[in-house]
């Protein structure tokens, strides 16, 4: 099958952009970051634009993140994000921020705004990292500080049905099948994955979900060296459903978009359709 000369109605498609970021622990500092990479998404002609896990925040200790947690629907940080929606009429996957779930823990929220500041859906991250890297020096025990969620979400947006996961749920092709189900089109990934793991296993990753259920993935991701001495993989990338990547953004603060095409993802599906040749669904 021919893949990149034929886009199908890909100059009129919707475009998204993924916003790559080395947060570190000062808010407004990382709000500023964020908001000049906002803008020049909204600038690219980008519908929707997905931040990074962490954006405002990065390299904490479990107490700060805790401190820093906001009430479900009110808080400087949702206030933010609300703002810029509106201020550069573009769609917002608010990479994640923290919400209080618990006493001692945090939920990490993904929120979704729309163009007109108005907040269209709240996905919590589902798996949590708690791991010993193979090296056996970095280790991590998110569910310290997070509580994990329980649901799925998928939410139509102007660049398709969009399935929401944050980082570590990457590794679970069962939440990604769910929203396939639920007629996923687009998965928004906001993350930050580590320098060791993301060079093993993001671009894999990525490209297995995007090509096993068909649908685009737009990953936003944390990509440098932190102030807390951390390193993350950064590769923010925009991946089509046959698992082409249409834009890459290795190391550093930046932006990339890339147009969104259902035309050339209904024929895709329509001429190869392995999601109906499913012979263990439980649908
Ligand atoms: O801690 C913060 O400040 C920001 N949050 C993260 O970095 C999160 C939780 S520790 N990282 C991951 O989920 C990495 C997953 C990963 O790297 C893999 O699956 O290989």
């Amino acid at each position: 099958m021919s893949d990149s000369h034929d886009r199908p109605g890909e100059e009129q498609a919707p475009r998204a952009a993924a916003i790559q970021m080395a947060s570190g622990p000062h808010v407004s500092a990382n709000l500023l970051e964020a908001e000049r990479l906002l803008a020049a998404a909204a600038a690219s002609g980008a519908a929707l634009a997905v931040l990074p896990e962490n954006f405002a925040m990065l390299g904490q200790d479990d107490a700060e993140r805790v401190e820093h947690a906001e009430g479900d629907g009110d808080g400087p940080l949702q206030q933010w994000l609300k703002e810029q929606a509106r201020r550069h009429e573009i769609w917002i996957v608010g990479g994640t921020i923290p919400l209080e779930a618990e006493a001692g823990r945090i939920s990490a929220a993904c929120l979704v705004y729309d163009h007109a500041g108005e907040r269209r859906a709240r996905f919590d991250k589902m798996h949590l990292f708690d791991v010993t890297l193979p090296d056996g020096r970095e280790q991590y025990r998110e569910s310290a500080s997070t509580r994990p969620g329980r649901e799925v979400v998928v939410l139509d947006s102007p660049i398709g049905r969009l399935g929401l996961a944050v980082c570590y749920d990457l590794r679970f092709p069962e939440l990604f099948r769910e929203m396939s189900d639920q007629g996923a089109e687009v998965f928004a990934v906001p993350s930050a994955f580590t320098a060791q793991t993301g060079r093993a296993h993001w671009e894999l990753l990525l490209r297995a979900r995007a090509v096993e259920n068909l649908c685009y993935v737009v990953a936003g991701a944390q990509g440098g060296f932190h102030v807390s001495g951390r390193e993350t993989w950064g590769h923010s990338m925009i991946v089509d459903p046959w698992g082409g990547i249409l834009a890459e953004q290795e190391q550093g603060s930046g932006v990339v978009s890339a147009p969104i095409s259902l035309e050339r993802l209904r024929s895709l599906r329509k001429r190869f359709p392995v999601l109906s040749h499913r012979q263990m669904a439980t649908v």
